[in-house]
């Protein structure tokens, strides 16, 4: 607790506030008495009231908005209703209802959360870093708002994005929350109906050029490096472009990482490798096509390369058996529109922009949606691909729940209950031909936060694909047969602490293995790594 804080300051300070909690000595050491009901409650018993509020709260909008305002006054309660019941609470916090934060943020925003840097700061980014309280910084999750999930450039309106990823690294992973800090960082927005929104918060600019943007970023990254000294960079929801291109500027020389493309590429890899194993199958035999080919395209896409590498197929073989396609088709040869890290996987197949006779031409065994399109997944799609495989993989990832390109009964149907499926959010059971089946989610939730921890805890000078094919290898092994049986491709959400912990720890095995860590390796990395997490407690 503060040693200069008292009374009515500690109550308001959401970190030191314990609300009904604080104790008979310590309201009389404090100065508090007087200032609090009588009862003195514990934490458990608090949960138990919030959980009745967040009951009567009659939209799941309205329960993310008690949340964070919670958040905004008692810190630890905060945590330990998250952390009591992990299955109900991060659709709330974050996907899908934290898209419905987005699109409303102007109109629901209460109090700052995090920082907010504009490019009118130029020149003084280090200076505006340092107003933030707390020097000891080891995670920024910083957006531009530039691709909030599929809803596209809402500008200032992504600022709940970094509020709600940060939140999960606590709540899925333990990891210390004072170290964590949120930044919208406001390039301006394409958004002209944000703009004209009286109550929008941003810039009511377009954004500036790519070389602008990155003449910001560069100062933005060796501020934050100076302000807060070993600092990891965590890049959420740009625009897929500014994604690829900034990610590529700084990995070799920063610690940095980019969610959309790393996480989401991890998170694909864990379900693919348990679909294979249900299959007995090769990810290096399989031919996978991308309905996308964006930032979490390009990203998955480079990491399925690697891994097809790592079991022994050359470069070429192992992208050519990727394909893409975007709004304007298939990803062919003859395409002069294509950014460098799209054209590595063009094809020499016809030119279509029928993603029914793409699949006819590609013969993909797995289909990946990151189009941001609901609907694409035809009925003869799905079936094109499960014309060229006994069980398909069908993965329809972009988020939010409207925006799947198509839904788990449409994907179990279409073939005859053999899709195994996975979708960015969680659907729930579909029955179809009377069986039960329990859809998958590859939300990159059940990576990132482990990874977060691996690095917490590790050090290392820089992050790379090979750690997050180990973070991917970590939460596969955990999905245990009864769970494959159901058609689970990743762990159940009950246990989400243990089982991040889990892969947190095989991410930091690798680290250690590969002498990537700036700390001593200790003999129990799990034991250790338990050691450093967070427990919400008074
Ligand atoms: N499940 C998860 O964990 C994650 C899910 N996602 C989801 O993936 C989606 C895409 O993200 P991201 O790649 O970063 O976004 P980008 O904006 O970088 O890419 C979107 C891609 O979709 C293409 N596209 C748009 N419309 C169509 C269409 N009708 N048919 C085919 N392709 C189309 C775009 O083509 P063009 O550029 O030519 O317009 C672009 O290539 C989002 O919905 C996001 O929420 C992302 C990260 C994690
Ligand atoms: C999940 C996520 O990161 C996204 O949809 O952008
Ligand atoms: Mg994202």
């Amino acid at each position: 607790m503060s040693e200069h804080q008292r009374g009515l300051a500690l109550l308001q300070n959401p970190i030191t506030n314990k609300g009904t909690g604080f104790t008979a000595e310590e309201r009389q050491s404090h100065g508090m008495e007087g200032l609090l009901p009588t009862t003195v409650e514990t934490l458990e018993a608090q949960v138990e009231r919030v959980l009745g509020h967040l009951s009567a709260k009659p939209t799941d909008l309205e329960q993310y908005i008690y949340l964070e305002e919670l958040c905004d006054r008692n810190r630890t309660l905060f945590y330990a209703v998250l952390m009591s019941d992990p299955a109900r609470f991060v659709p709330i916090v974050y996907d899908p209802t934290i898209a419905d934060a987005c699109l409303t943020y102007g109109h629901i925003y209460r109090r700052p959360q995090g920082m907010y840097l504009t490019k009118e700061m130029k020149g003084r980014f280090a200076e505006v870093l340092s107003n933030w309280p707390n020097r000891d910084i080891r995670f920024i999750c910083v957006t531009s708002g530039g691709r909030i999930l599929g809803l596209g450039d809402i500008g200032a309106n992504g600022a709940p994005i970094p509020i709600g990823k940060l939140q999960l690294y606590t709540a899925c992973a333990a990891v210390p929350p004072d170290g964590l800090l949120p930044i919208h960082f406001d390039i301006g927005t394409t958004n002209a109906a944000l703009r004209a929104d009286p109550l929008y918060t941003g810039l009511r600019n377009e954004p500036p050029s790519p070389a602008e943007i990155d003449e910001l970023v560069d100062e933005f990254m060796e501020a934050a490096n100076a302000v807060f000294p070993g600092v990891c960079v965590h890049f959420e929801d740009w625009k897929g472009v500014d994604a690829i291109r900034l990610l590529a500027r700084y990995k070799d020389k920063y610690l940095v990482l980019n969610d959309d493309i790393q996480g989401t590429a991890s998170v694909t890899i864990a379900g693919l490798i348990t679909a294979l194993q249900i299959k007995r199958e090769k990810l290096a035999d399989q031919k996978i096509m991308f309905a996308g080919a964006g930032s979490a395209a390009i990203g998955i896409a480079n990491m399925i390369v690697e891994e097809m590498k790592n079991e022994g197929a050359s470069d070429e073989d192992a992208r050519a058996r990727v394909a893409l396609f975007d709004v304007d088709g298939l990803l062919d040869a003859k395409r002069g529109d294509l950014s460098p890290s799209q054209r590595v996987y063009a094809k020499d197949l016809p030119p279509t922009k029928d993603l029914a006779e793409a699949v006819k031409a590609f013969k993909p065994t797995t289909l990946i949606g990151v189009s941001t399109t609901p609907g694409l997944f035809t009925e003869a799609v799905v079936k094109g691909v499960a014309a060229s495989t006994d069980r398909p993989i069908i993965f329809p990832l972009s988020n939010p729940t409207d925006r799947a390109e198509c839904t788990p009964e449409q994907a179990y149907a279409w073939t005859d209950g053999k899709a195994l499926f996975a979708a960015g959010v969680q659907f729930p059971d579909v029955t179809v031909a009377g069986k039960t089946f329990h859809p998958g989610q590859a939300n990159n939730f059940y990576v990132f936060p482990a990874f977060g921890l691996a690095v917490y805890a590790t050090k290392p000078k820089r992050i790379d694909d090979q750690m997050w094919i180990a973070a991917a290898k970590g939460s596969a092994d955990q999905v245990d047969q009864s769970a494959r049986e159901k058609g689970m491709l990743y762990p159940p959400q009950r246990g989400i602490l243990e089982t991040e912990i889990t892969t947190a720890t095989r991410v930091a095995e690798h680290i250690f293995d590969r002498g990537l860590a700036t700390v001593d390796r200790p003999d129990d990395i799990r034991a250790w790594i338990k050691g450093l997490t967070y427990t919400p407690r008074y």
